[in-house]
């Protein structure tokens, strides 16, 4: 266990050449309070809880007296924003503070998001507002708990301070963590910029300190962007699985360690919508949750361009090709996983269409259908309920459900052995937007506590929380359909 002064930093990001981003200070809020704190991101860098309680915890990680060590620093990348190239974005209200490398030799990004502007800024005020915070904050942790990749928040300082947006809001800052945060679109500025030499630097930096194992070899550059394609397929078919919208699926927003980067306007489906669209500025759709397969695959071209320096045609077309087979194949597995299936059969992929085509038409919430499927009886002429009555006209599940009777019979399931695993992978609880909702609003009246309770809940989804059974509901009529925009 370590002091706050014990951590160690080792901060490659920021001693690449000059180019890579600028070297910042933060704008701390001068009423900076942590208002919460995630013990299990503290343990990552080895800190016990008290060390967060310091004052010096909210002044080293609010930007206003940094750790020894730190060397605040805005990185500069760009994008493809809804499809179209913006040249050049970079951290306009982020910023790394410095990467802890752990005793494990792990490194940690600790980045502010937030944390005021910096030279990206493009004239944006280089501030979140506390209920995009707390968004990020509980859905990363909410993704970890569902053992998929992210960044994680480490915690959050509140401010009273405003911050214009649509309406006057409160201002916060999360701390984010994160093995690193180069995004397809670091590599994307550098290539268009026609900086050669720092897209082969940048690629040799993500290598040596995310891929060693490939450092130094012969076609690292091919091999590697084919890891990228790999880790992006199994990200989104982890986020179609769960019902995961990200909302802005820009490459900007595209980690290239496959990590959920950038928890904007998202949204876990409720009723099962394909055509699902959480982020209210998205009026054509180009993110909507059915469509983020084809996405990441449309992202990785981008990328697989911004590389062309470092890799032949070839190699990238090879290398893109791969990620359809593999996105099908993560995704198929999880499918199986969902339905407590055990073996592998030619049927599957129409087994989950049909049971899509009919959750679709009926409305039905896509959490809670899977976690009650676990206990769907398998013996011929069994009750069915309750999932049964999750379908306001049931004809059309018991069509379903005579083939799923039938594939489980086929592999010998057991009922009692496979709702234990069904339980195992089918959560209880998401961060249901309406459930953000209400911790949202209690925290800007000033209390915390429900912040707290959800990211305990969210950290362990496929345990049961008696005391925290509300928030595994649908929707209340107030909380269908929240429109969640951009502005953050
Ligand atoms: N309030 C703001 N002030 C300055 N720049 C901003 C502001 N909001 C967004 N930006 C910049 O606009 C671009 C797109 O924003 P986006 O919302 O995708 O990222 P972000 O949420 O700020 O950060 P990250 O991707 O690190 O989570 C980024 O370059 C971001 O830094
Ligand atoms: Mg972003």
């Amino acid at each position: 266990m370590a002091t706050l002064e014990q951590l160690r930093f080792d901060n490659t990001y920021a001693r690449l050449p000059a180019g890579f981003g600028a070297r910042v200070h933060p704008s701390p809020f001068p009423d900076a309070k942590l208002v919460s704190v995630n013990p299990a991101a503290l343990k990552l860098l080895d800190l016990t809880p008290e060390e967060a309680q310091r004052p010096e915890f909210v002044a080293a990680m609010g930007g206003a007296k940094p750790l020894p060590g730190m060397e605040p620093f805005a990185m500069v990348y760009a994008g493809h924003q809804f499809g179209v190239y913006v040249p050049r974005l970079g951290d306009g209200r982020a910023l790394l503070l410095g990467e802890v490398r752990d005793a494990a030799g792990a490194k940690w990004d600790l980045h502010l998001k937030g944390g005021g502007p910096t030279p990206f800024s493009r004239g944006g005020d280089g501030r979140a507002v506390l209920r995009s915070t707390i968004r990020e904050y509980l859905c990363g942790e909410a993704m970890h708990g569902l053992g998929i990749p992210t960044t994680r928040g480490l915690g959050i300082l509140g401010s009273q301070a405003p911050v214009y947006r649509e309406a006057v809001e409160t201002g916060a800052m999360l701390v984010r963590m994160a093995p690193s945060h180069v995004r397809f679109g670091t590599f994307e500025f550098f290539h268009y910029t026609e900086q050669t030499e720092h897209v082969a630097t940048l690629a040799d930096h993500v290598i040596t300190e995310h891929f060693p194992q490939l450092a130094g070899q012969e076609g690292r550059y091919a091999r590697f962007y084919t890891e990228v394609v790999e880790r992006t397929a199994r990200l989104i078919a982890q986020w179609q699985a769960v019902g995961f919208a990200h909302g802005v699926m820009n490459t900007d927003n595209m980690s290239i360690l496959g990590l959920t980067l950038d928890y904007g306007p998202f949204g876990f489906l409720d009723d099962f919508e394909p055509g699902f669209i959480c982020n209210h500025s998205d009026d054509r759709g180009r993110y909507a949750f059915d469509q983020q397969p084809r996405i990441g695959l449309w992202n990785l071209a981008c990328l697989g361009e911004a590389l062309l320096t470092l890799i032949s045609e070839d190699e990238a077309r090879a290398a893109l090709a791969t990620y359809q087979p593999a996105y099908n194949a993560h995704f198929m597995d999880r499918m199986r996983a969902k339905l407590g299936l055990r073996e592998t059969r030619d049927e599957d992929r129409e087994l989950v269409s049909d049971l899509f085509a009919r959750m679709a038409e009926a409305h039905v919430d896509y959490t809670r259908f899977f976690r009650a499927l676990g206990h769907f009886a398998s013996a011929d002429g069994a009750d069915t309920r309750p999932v049964r009555d999750m379908f306001p006209a049931p004809e059309g599940f018991d069509a379903w459900a005579g083939r799923y009777r039938a594939r489980l019979a086929a592999e010998g399931s057991v009922d009692a052995e496979r709702h234990a695993r069904m339980t195992r992978v089918n959560p209880k609880y998401v961060l249901r937007n309406w459930v953000a909702q209400e911790a949202i609003s209690r925290a800007e009246a000033g209390d915390f506590s429900l912040v707290d309770r959800l990211l305990g809940v969210l950290s362990d989804p496929f345990a049961e929380h008696p005391d925290a059974e509300p928030y595994a509901a649908a929707p209340p009529t107030w909380g269908r359909h929240l429109a969640v925009s951009c502005s953050s």
